[in-house]
């Protein structure tokens, strides 16, 4: 069960969900003082994520968490937290918390416990946890071919190590990720639409974990999608 938006294009798609998503902080900051923000990485929402930095609200009361990280430092090209530091955490949004899910150790499995501890401070539900989508139909770091795919899709841990790569990644855990008061997930492309159109048909979860947001009811995600 999912909305599905399409936009004539990927700028419209960006700027109009931007606006939503600003909009949403806002009154979450009116009515509880605070907002959180989980928000992706990858390459489709670099202008999203440029424009939204430039949105007028109290930043400072945001708390932005990526849904996953690659397991490098974040000086490296490879590293979600250097991309949001660059387009997003800049500007006006210079001024939001922002939680690292990287720690400097060899694995991301030695890291579990310090960086669910980091997280335990920010209330959930999560006003907006924004994703993406791989066009294997991976979403945050839950990979089909990661081998231990069906045991993340089924864990209620708050961060999940991902044993794949390299690099190895660290993810947020699904039910995590469901706990949500909206869940927007940004598509682009042919490929991806048609990996959505299966997605949303019943189908075995780590066959495409996309599936294990996708499909959830509570909140009712929307897809956004644009060539
Ligand atoms: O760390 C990441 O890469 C993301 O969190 C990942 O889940 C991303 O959303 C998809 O891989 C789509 O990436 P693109 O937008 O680059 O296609």
């Amino acid at each position: 069960m999912s909305n599905f938006k399409r936009y004539d294009d990927r700028t419209h798609a960006a700027r109009d969900l931007a606006d939503a998503i600003a909009n949403t902080l806002r009154e979450a900051i009116a009515e509880r003082g605070g907002a959180s923000l989980v928000v992706c990485g990858g390459s489709s929402p670099i202008e999203l994520f440029e424009y939204l930095s430039q949105a007028e609200l109290d930043w400072s009361q945001v708390v932005v968490v990526p849904s996953d990280e690659r397991w490098v430092p974040a000086d490296d090209a490879q590293s979600n937290e250097r991309m949001l530091r660059d387009t997003l955490l800049t500007g006006r949004a210079a001024d939001a918390m922002f939680v690292s899910l990287y720690r400097p150790t060899d694995t991301p499995a030695e890291a579990v416990s310090d960086v669910e501890g980091a997280l335990l401070d920010i209330p959930t539900p999560f006003d907006v946890v924004l994703l993406g989508m791989g066009s294997d139909g991976h979403t945050a770091s839950l990979f089909p071919d990661d081998p231990n795919i069906e045991r993340a899709l089924a864990s209620k841990a708050r961060v999940i190590p991902a044993d794949v790569g390299p690099p190895a990644r660290m993810s947020l855990g699904p039910a995590y990720l469901r706990a949500a008061r909206r869940i927007d997930i940004l598509v682009f492309g042919d490929d991806k639409k048609r990996v959505h159109d299966e997605a949303v048909q019943p189908g075995p979860l780590a066959a495409l974990p996309v599936r294990s947001v996708l499909n959830t009811t509570d909140p009712i995600p929307t897809v956004h999608w644009a060539e």
